[in-house]
């Protein structure tokens, strides 16, 4: 498969590796100092984008991977307020995205478990529900796009909590979400619940950008001649 990067940092590069390892083609790659290239013949031969920069440029590079009739995959967190909206355009241009906060297996069994915990929880009350993430000190976004999605998987089974707060729960509906930046760490998320008795736990700790690599690579394969927004539960059937 030919495959265009826009992004060449930590995840680009990663990625870059992976790709090639599997067999495919990197025929272009974007980054800061060449944007031009998106009208680049090279960059309009790929079968997919594979986009992981930064939060305030993802909206336009994928609109610009759209002109040139590339499918996207993209794993930029930190924007996803206006994900309803994209998701209505590209449903009306018959664009292709397929987006996650985390591409990782590993995170998404976690993802699941999350949900059926939560469920469990939501008939005892005594149990109080908070997050912590923590991630290495160059992220720019807070919380985490995967804490956000873990969230958004506890809102949905746990009736008594409506929303989530950075830092500290001033009412008992909300749900925090403590950020820490250390280090190089490349994810740890953890969801606790918390009785007077006794208390749960449960952590996802990756060791590695690699689980997140190869689930982009493997979500780029998965999306070629594919179209409308897609997401990890199109692709993983559990
Ligand atoms: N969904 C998932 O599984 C995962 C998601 N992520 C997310 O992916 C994103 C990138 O992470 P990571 O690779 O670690 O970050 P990096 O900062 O290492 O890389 C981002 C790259 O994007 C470049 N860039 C900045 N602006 C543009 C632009 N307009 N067009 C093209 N490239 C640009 C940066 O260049 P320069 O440095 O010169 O500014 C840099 O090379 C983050 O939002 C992160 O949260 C990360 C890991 C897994
Ligand atoms: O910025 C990162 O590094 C990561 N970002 C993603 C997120 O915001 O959830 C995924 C992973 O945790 C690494």
């Amino acid at each position: 498969m030919k495959i265009a990067l826009i992004g060449y940092g930590k995840m680009g590069k990663t990625i870059e590796r992976i790709a090639l390892e599997r067999g495919h083609e990197i025929v272009s790659v974007i980054d800061i100092d060449n944007l031009d290239d998106f009208e680049s013949d090279a960059f309009k031969s790929a079968d997919v984008a594979i986009e992981f920069t930064v939060p305030k440029v993802a909206l336009s590079n994928y609109r610009r991977a759209f002109a040139a009739g590339v499918a996207v995959v993209s794993g930029t967190t930190g924007w996803t307020d206006e994900l309803p909206a994209l998701k209505k355009e590209i449903d009306e241009t018959g664009k292709t995205l397929f987006w996650s906060s985390n591409f990782s297996l590993g995170v998404n069994i976690f993802m699941a478990v999350n949900k059926y915990l939560a469920a469990i929880m939501n008939q005892f009350p005594n149990y109080n529900v908070e997050m912590t993430e923590v991630h290495h000190t160059q992220k720019l976004d807070a919380p985490s796009g995967t804490a956000i999605t873990l969230a958004d998987g506890i809102l949905e089974n746990l009736n008594r909590k409506t929303g989530w707060v950075k830092e500290t729960e001033t009412k008992p509906e909300e749900m925090a979400i403590k950020s820490i930046r250390e280090g190089q760490v490349p994810g740890i998320h953890t969801i606790r619940y918390e009785s007077e008795v006794d208390s749960i736990e449960i952590t996802h700790d990756a060791k590695s950008r690699e689980g997140f690599a190869l689930g982009a690579v493997v979500a780029a394969e998965f999306t070629a001649g594919k179209k409308g927004l897609l997401g990890m539960g199109d692709m993983l059937k559990f």
